[in-house]
């Protein structure tokens, strides 16, 4: 990162008046930032953390790069995409498995591949029937707003109950409904799940294939080029407490009391954390409900596994209830294997290895663990939360009064998008908006 002036906290900023501030460097804020600056205004960027990315975090474990948090992109994340191919990052895909492991009362149960992906993908078939009839735009979710009244208020939980599923075949697909809901496919909508399944393509191949890319060098180097570009000035380890607008300013009390003033606002926070800063004048209904309520799901917790005994790539698939919602192969390291692991049971002690090991054991008897790093998104927080998946009812209630702005504020996050709410892409979608709408309030 060598265009961007990267500062280790804000006592150094100088000018007391800028444009725009920017609150969080996410995606969302980057983006804001970068786009922010292509209209000649300039930016500060103030952002919690030691670090810039929020919810990705390119880190090193067993000798290599990972994730932990997003990780994969879609060919169909136009602006990623085309984000990537503008910075010249490639991507690169992980190996493909050949066995999938499904739970099973009686234990775990080992199928090929092909036929796993064909059952549960027959499943996922009946699970979001309809979907082409609410979603006939998906990256316009309420473009049949009377047909998605229909279906708004049902949880994940509700659809499952109504298709009459057997227990085996339950177990094969609330690993995803329960798993993408942050625990229980009772807090996720339908609506919610939906709509990926309807912007991927709406068939079981382009749901897989959905999550597939990762960029060279990982997320950390998609965003790096992002705040180079936009050349701002972005200070770490600054959390922003307050935000008060008034006399056509807004004053910004960040770190140790550090006060910062600009004519516009961008807050590219997640929803989750709003309700942990003080806004002044308060939050608008929409706004105030969503922080209240949350879309970041709750207890997501992702792991890497250094595994040993594991000869071949594989890919689990949990239930509801189960430690791992899912497992999935990494690739090599010299004496074994990384594995990606995904838990949303509260009752798993991550930082407990016995407890982990034990998870791992259940579903892959042969596999012993050398090494393990999690990181507790629930519990972070500059997070309070994962990806966003709506409950039940918040897509009519939120969109599109979530994306305007309050006053001098403008909003940017993925947990607000339109398109691929809860996914990267979202926060390039958001944050271009805001920025837009941030030029227009800094005038
Ligand atoms: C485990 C996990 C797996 C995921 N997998 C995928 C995936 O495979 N593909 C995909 O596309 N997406 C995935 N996502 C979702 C994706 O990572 C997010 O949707 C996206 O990164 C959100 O970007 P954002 O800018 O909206 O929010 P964030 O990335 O959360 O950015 C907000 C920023 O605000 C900062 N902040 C918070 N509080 C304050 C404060 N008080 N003052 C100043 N700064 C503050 C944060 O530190 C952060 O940097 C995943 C997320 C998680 C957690």
């Amino acid at each position: 990162m060598d265009g961007v002036d990267l500062r280790a906290d804000d006592s150094s900023v100088e000018r007391r008046d800028h444009d725009v501030i920017v609150v969080g460097a996410g995606f969302a804020g980057a983006v804001a930032a970068r786009e922010l600056r292509a209209l000649g205004l300039r930016v500060l960027v103030l952002e919690a953390r030691h670090r810039v990315g929020g919810r990705t975090w390119t880190d090193a474990f067993a000798g290599r790069s990972v994730e932990l948090g997003g990780q994969f992109l879609s060919p169909g994340h136009e602006l990623a995409m085309a984000a990537l191919r503008r910075y010249g990052i490639g991507t690169t895909t992980g190996p493909t498995p050949t066995r999938a492991v499904v739970t099973t009362p009686d234990g775990p149960e080992s199928h090929a591949l092909a036929e796993f992906a064909t059952r549960q993908g027959g499943l996922l078939e009946r699970l979001f029937e309809g979907s082409r009839d609410y979603f006939p735009r998906p990256a316009d979710p309420l473009f049949r707003a009377d047909l998605v009244r229909r279906v708004d208020h049902l949880s994940l939980r509700d659809r499952l109950d109504r298709l009459g599923l057997t227990p085996a075949e339950e177990a094969l697909v609330s690993g995803i409904t329960a798993g993408q809901s942050g625990g229980s496919s009772a807090r996720g909508a339908l609506t919610g799940l939906a709509q990926w399944w309807a912007l991927a393509g709406s068939t079981p191949e382009d749901w897989y294939a959905g999550q597939s890319l990762r960029p060279v060098e990982g997320m950390s180097a998609l965003i790096g080029a992002i705040l180079d570009e936009s050349r701002a000035t972005v200070c770490l380890n600054s959390p922003v407490h307050s935000i008060a607008q008034a006399g056509g300013r807004v004053r910004v009390t960040a770190g140790l009391g550090r006060e910062h003033a600009a004519k516009a606002v961008v807050v590219a926070l997640p929803v989750n954390v709003w309700k942990h800063v003080r806004f002044h004048p308060g939050l608008p209904e929409a706004h105030a409900t969503a922080t209240r309520q949350g879309v970041g799901v709750p207890h997501a917790r992702k792991l890497w596994l250094h595994v040993r005994g594991l000869d071949d790539d594989v890919v689990v698939s949990g239930a509801e209830g189960d430690p791992f919602a899912a497992l999935s192969s990494q690739g090599r390291v010299d004496d074994g294997q990384l594995l990606f692991g995904l838990n949303t049971l509260p009752a798993l002690d991550i930082r407990d290895r016995a407890s982990v090991e034990l998870a791992l054991k259940e579903v892959l008897p042969e596999a012993s663990l050398v090494a393990y790093r999690a990181h507790d998104w629930g519990a972070d927080p500059y997070s309070r939360g994962a990806w966003a998946l709506r409950g039940p009812g918040q897509l009519l209630a939120q969109l599109p009064a979530i994306q305007q702005p309050h006053g001098r504020l403008a909003f940017a996050t993925a947990d607000i998008a339109s398109g691929w709410v809860g996914f990267v892409e979202g926060a390039f979608e958001s944050g271009a908006r805001a920025a837009a709408q941030a030029a227009r309030i800094a005038g």
